[in-house]
């Protein structure tokens, strides 16, 4: 039997009951004295001797899912061939294909998408390679390049598992922002081979959206592809966190009547986000940032094998305070958490200064649950989709990327970034902005639009656009 870990209110029985043995009535009656709803019944396959059939069934939580299976374990005649969940079941095959703009119905449809035609294309962009843009679908194709390092809050779970993450990141580039990404997961973690790839697949590609590489290797990687290539390349983890992070902070300390310069500031974990969370907040202002990670806060007294830590220490703690983070994070006006889940208890955020700020973004398992907290927080705010408030890269990097694609940017740059942040922030307005609504929902499809505008807006001014998109998206060149 394969048993998988179970999740959502429904689950999908597949049994194979012998007939001479077991009537279903006895299997329903089992399912219903351990809770269980039967909700669907589909017959897989019958003969004289067994029936195999699929039954959904309702639940509430895990241990009611194990006591219906237990029961119908018991039960003579009947063997459970699969346990399936919802999300299981749309993973089956993986969530994307690729589909064709045009169909081939003929010889001559067959000749032009292919030989003979298709070689008067190929010469073309031979003899002028920035016909690429035009021609193929480079223009609106960016590459979901991973690792498998850091996946989500998982860790280091290899290539092969990473492949939902990145599968998933690609539907949402598609549905918010109608760019074509392409998963990639590789298998090598060696900084110097990753590089070499990435730059030998980029000429299909209009920019390169780098997910899941641990850090400190991911910094190395995003500077150096920044460097050697001229598409964009943006560490989603690092960039679309802080920017989401910052818009969503500006709306919080606003609604918290504090301000970004005098708010004490502990942000956990100094990996990716962490690191790249902080830059953004000492561009904006922040002066009171203090930095942990497991080994406690890190101070610019002390000496860290990695470069990266070393550095942030010398511009962070400016009034050296050591400890655990449950020690600093005492008199803290902001927490961010972007490092492990369940660090935190009740009793921690009740030592932070007066309504305090609570961004508990480790994935899946955030640093405290709100629901822990609502009552003694100005905002809490997480990274999931089942919480008011997801402060998540999924706001950024659609928008982001479609305007880089579309202004044809050669990089993704400070001022692009930040123009990101506002316009998200500046989704909601004063009347808007409350507890449970400080960010806008990836839903909202006006955000896609505004950061969209923003950030073209900027690349201009920053002389990065290769191309100046009118705002209904036509082009002037
Ligand atoms: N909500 C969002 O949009 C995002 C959330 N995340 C989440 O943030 C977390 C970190 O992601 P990355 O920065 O990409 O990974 P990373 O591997 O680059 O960094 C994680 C850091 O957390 C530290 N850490 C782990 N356990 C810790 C503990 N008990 N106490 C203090 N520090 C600890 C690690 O030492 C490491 O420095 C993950 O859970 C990820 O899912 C990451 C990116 C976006
Ligand atoms: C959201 C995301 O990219 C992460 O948790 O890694
Ligand atoms: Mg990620």
């Amino acid at each position: 039997m394969i048993q998988r870990n179970l999740d959502g209110n429904s689950i999908i029985i597949r049994l194979e009951m012998k007939t001479k043995t077991i009537n279903f009535g006895e299997v329903a009656s089992a399912i219903s004295t351990a809770g269980g709803d039967i909700v669907a019944i589909d017959v897989i396959s019958t003969n004289q001797d067994v029936t195999v059939r699929d039954l959904t069934v309702a639940i509430t939580d895990s241990e009611q899912n194990k006591r219906i299976i237990d029961q119908v374990r018991k039960l003579d005649g009947v063997t459970i061939i699969n346990v399936s969940d919802r999300t299981f079941l749309l993973h089956l095959g993986g969530k994307i294909e690729i589909t064709s703009k045009t169909p081939i119905n003929n010889r001559e449809d067959l000749s032009r998408v292919y030989t003979p035609d298709v070689a008067r294309i190929c010469t073309a962009i031979a003899e002028e390679p920035h016909k690429a843009y035009s021609l193929t679908i480079k223009r609106n194709t960016i590459a979901v390049v991973s690792d498998g390092s850091a996946v989500l809050g998982l860790g280091n779970i290899g290539p092969e598992a990473a492949m939902p993450v990145m599968e998933g990141k690609a539907m949402l580039f598609k549905q918010f922002a109608g760019v074509d990404a392409f998963p990639i997961c590789l298998q090598t973690q060696d900084t110097e081979e990753i590089i070499r790839t990435i730059k030998a697949i980029s000429p299909a590609f209009g920019g390169i959206n780098l997910e899941d590489i641990s850090s400190p290797r991911c910094f190395e990687i995003e500077e150096r592809l920044n460097k050697e290539l001229d598409i964009p390349v943006f560490h989603d983890d690092q960039h679309g966190t802080a920017v989401v992070l910052y818009a969503g902070l500006i709306n919080a300390l606003k609604l918290a009547g504090k301000t970004l310069e005098n708010s004490k500031i502990v942000i956990c974990g100094i990996g990716a986000a962490g690191v790249a969370c902080s830059n953004i907040l000492l561009s904006a202002g922040a002066k009171r940032l203090i930095g942990v990670d497991r080994e406690g806060a890190l101070v610019r007294t002390a000496v860290y094998d990695n470069p990266v830590w070393q550095s942030y220490a010398e511009r962070t703690n400016p009034e050296l305070e050591e400890g655990t983070l449950h020690e600093v994070l005492k008199g803290a006006d902001v927490f961010i958490g972007v490092s492990k889940g369940n660090l935190l208890t009740r009793e921690h955020i009740l030592t932070m200064a007066k309504d305090p700020i609570v961004f508990a973004m480790a994935n899946p398992v955030p640093e405290i649950m709100p629901s822990v907290i609502e009552d003694i927080v100005a905002v809490a705010a997480t990274g999931r989709s089942d919480y008011p408030n997801q402060i998540n890269n999924v706001l950024c990097f659609p928008g982001i990327f479609r305007a880089a694609l579309d202004c044809r940017a050669s990089v993704i740059n400070e001022e692009m970034k930040l123009a990101a942040a506002t316009a998200i922030a500046s989704s909601i307005s004063d009347e808007e902005r409350t507890k449970h609504y400080i960010i806008p929902s990836v839903f909202n499809d006006r955000v896609v639009k505004r950061i969209r505008e923003s950030v073209i807006e900027a690349a201009i001014q920053t002389g990065v656009a290769r191309r100046f998109p009118r705002k209904n998206n036509e082009t002037t060149s």
